[in-house]
């Protein structure tokens, strides 16, 4: 039986949404219950694990009869909020942000009490993973004999909290989008202010263009309220503007320090997250009371650990119709080959879920996955079959994907990220130049909708996940935490600490069952 940590958890049906269960569902009370049958029909082989053999961190040693204690020691860590009271002297007060919306001519306003109080305890967790080990004795990573151990990593529930480290009257929060563009961020920027408001918090501004707007000249303060951001949401882009490269983390949290900002909220990818938690640690090493808070943003989806970033969901919708218009004008041209590139650094997931999608596909690339275009079993030989079988085909590339063919290109953006070179155009070319050495006919209809798919408002669900999201950042910091992130984990919405996702960058697993589905659904071979 897994050892049952102290704390509250929310998250059991997510362990049954790790096994390969052919779909039952066991709708169980109680939580050893499920925990049990969960354990049972692992043993039985009938479920497979799908998590992951753990990474050997700490080192195992199976005979030490502490092992399983130490691996969870060592999670706990890792994953523990940093928080104010760690560096400073800093006393919690009752919050003043209320569930109930407050009756502005009633008797007790917003008072909580009877009935629902929704607060989130800090001992309050969620299910990230449950990790499966291989009895010690085996060799493998297989069971032998129904002999696996099972450990819970759970991690800290999202929300707002009773007490609170903040007196709102006297915050003034400060909120930044950095990097690319992304649809939600608007939706997110709205929330905070809404949900600072909330608290009572009267000084609300924005930073233009990303951290350069803490340094540049000419870039001043954006003065924030509910009444300003009412409507930003129905609009694409960034109402404060964002940017690629930065000042130096110094000067940042001196200007941080100048503007007497106590709360900082920033919205970005993985290189702001990077940033933000350098801002986090100057904060700390400077002993300031201020608390920075992260909300991923990236439509290339390849932050860790998250369930997915806001925007992507959009960026995926919005790439349908890019897919959609090259299938009609490949489907209606004599031997049509439809090719469409879509962003993905990278990351393959908007184009994997593109692919999925749209049903339209016939060969996907990846950055995650290379492919040869020459030979037999080359992706030409394959488009010659699928023209000639089919009698046209599609093709859905990442920008990231193939850049092995191409001559590297050793320039940066002004943030340090590669500037790649263009597979789409190279595919359109070698695609051409294939048909007519050998004589053939393809008439070859590239489209690359760029900036099309994320220069555009937030579709429904993901404008959901902004709300929950920047509502989140705020509580987190009026809980007193800082250099967190907020996302969510098998559903639940969670804090996590910025180190932990930004360790590297999140791919597309080749032996993922998504990206499995995937080939399934296109139906393309391997072209190696
Ligand atoms: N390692 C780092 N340390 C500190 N700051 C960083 C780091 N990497 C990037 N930044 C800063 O963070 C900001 C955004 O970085 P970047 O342009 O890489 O976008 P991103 O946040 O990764 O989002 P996107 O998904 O659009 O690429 C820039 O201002 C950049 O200078
Ligand atoms: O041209 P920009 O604005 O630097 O951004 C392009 C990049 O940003 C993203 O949209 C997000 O990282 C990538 O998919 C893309 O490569
Ligand atoms: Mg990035």
């Amino acid at each position: 039986m897994a050892s049952v940590p102290t704390f509250n958890k929310v998250g059991y049906s997510t362990v049954q949404n790790r096994l390969n269960c052919n779909g039952n569902v066991h709708l169980c009370k109680s939580r050893s219950l499920k925990i049990r049958i969960f354990e049972e029909r692992a043993k039985s082989g009938f479920c497979k694990l799908v998590t992951r053999a753990v990474a050997a961190k700490p080192e195992l040693n199976f005979s030490d009869p502490d092992w399983k204690q130490k691996i969870q020691d060592d999670f706990e860590r890792r994953f523990n909020l940093p928080h104010l009271r760690d560096v400073i002297d800093v006393e919690p007060r009752p919050t003043t942000f209320s569930l109930k919306a407050r009756n502005p001519i009633g008797e007790g306003n917003g008072s909580l009490s009877s009935g629902w109080n929704g607060y989130v305890n800090d001992d309050d967790r969620a299910l990230l993973k449950v990790i499966k080990f291989a009895s010690p004795n085996s060799a493998g990573a297989e069971c032998v004999d129904g002999d696996c151990s099972f450990i819970e990593q759970w991690v800290h529930r999202a929300g707002p909290r009773k007490m609170i480290y903040y007196e709102p009257s006297c915050v003034k929060a400060a909120i930044v989008t950095c990097g690319g563009l992304c649809p939600g961020l608007n939706d997110v920027i709205r929330q905070i202010v809404f949900t600072l408001e909330k608290y009572g918090v009267k000084n609300i501004v924005g930073i233009p263009f990303g951290y350069r707007g803490f340094t540049e000249k000419g870039l001043s303060e954006i003065p924030l309220s509910r009444h300003i951001v009412q409507n930003i949401n129905l609009e694409g882009g960034s109402f404060l503007g964002v940017s690629r490269g930065a000042p130096t983390t110094t000067e940042i949290v001196d200007s941080i320090q100048g503007k007497g900002i106590d709360m900082l909220f920033v919205l970005g990818g993985d290189g702001t997250h990077a940033g933000a938690n350098a801002i986090h640690e100057e904060c700390r090493r400077r002993k300031l009371k201020v608390s920075v808070v992260g909300v991923p943003k990236t439509i290339d989806n390849d932050i860790l650990l998250v369930d997915k970033t806001f925007g992507f969901d959009t960026a995926v919708e919005a790439a349908q119709k890019a897919i959609n218009s090259a299938y009609i004008e490949a489907q209606s041209a004599y031997h049509g080959v439809g090719l469409v590139k879509l962003m993905g650094r990278t990351s393959g997931f908007i184009a994997m879920h593109a692919s999925l999608s749209s049903g339209q596909i016939d060969i996907c690339l990846i950055p995650e996955v290379s492919f040869n275009l020459d030979g037999p079993n080359g992706l030409l030989a394959h488009l010659e079959h699928l023209i000639e079988t089919k009698g046209f085909a599609m093709i859905c590339v990442a920008e990231g994907a193939g850049q092995e063919l191409l001559e590297k290109s050793h320039a940066t953006d002004a943030s340090g990220n590669a500037v790649l070179s263009d597979i789409g155009v190279h595919l359109q070319q070698k695609i051409k130049r294939h048909f007519k050495e050998k004589g053939l006919y393809a008439d070859v209809k590239y489209i690359d909708p760029t900036y099309m798919v994320r220069a555009v408002r937030a579709n429904a669900s993901d404008a959901i996940l902004c709300t929950v999201l920047g509502q989140n950042a705020v509580h987190g910091a009026f809980a007193g935490f800082s250099g967190i992130t907020t996302g969510t984990c098998n559903t639940h919405y969670v804090y996590l600490p910025i180190t932990e996702v930004i360790k590297s960058t999140r791919h597309v697993d080749p032996n993922s069952r998504m990206w499995h589905r995937c080939l399934t659904s296109t139906g393309q071979p391997d072209f190696h």
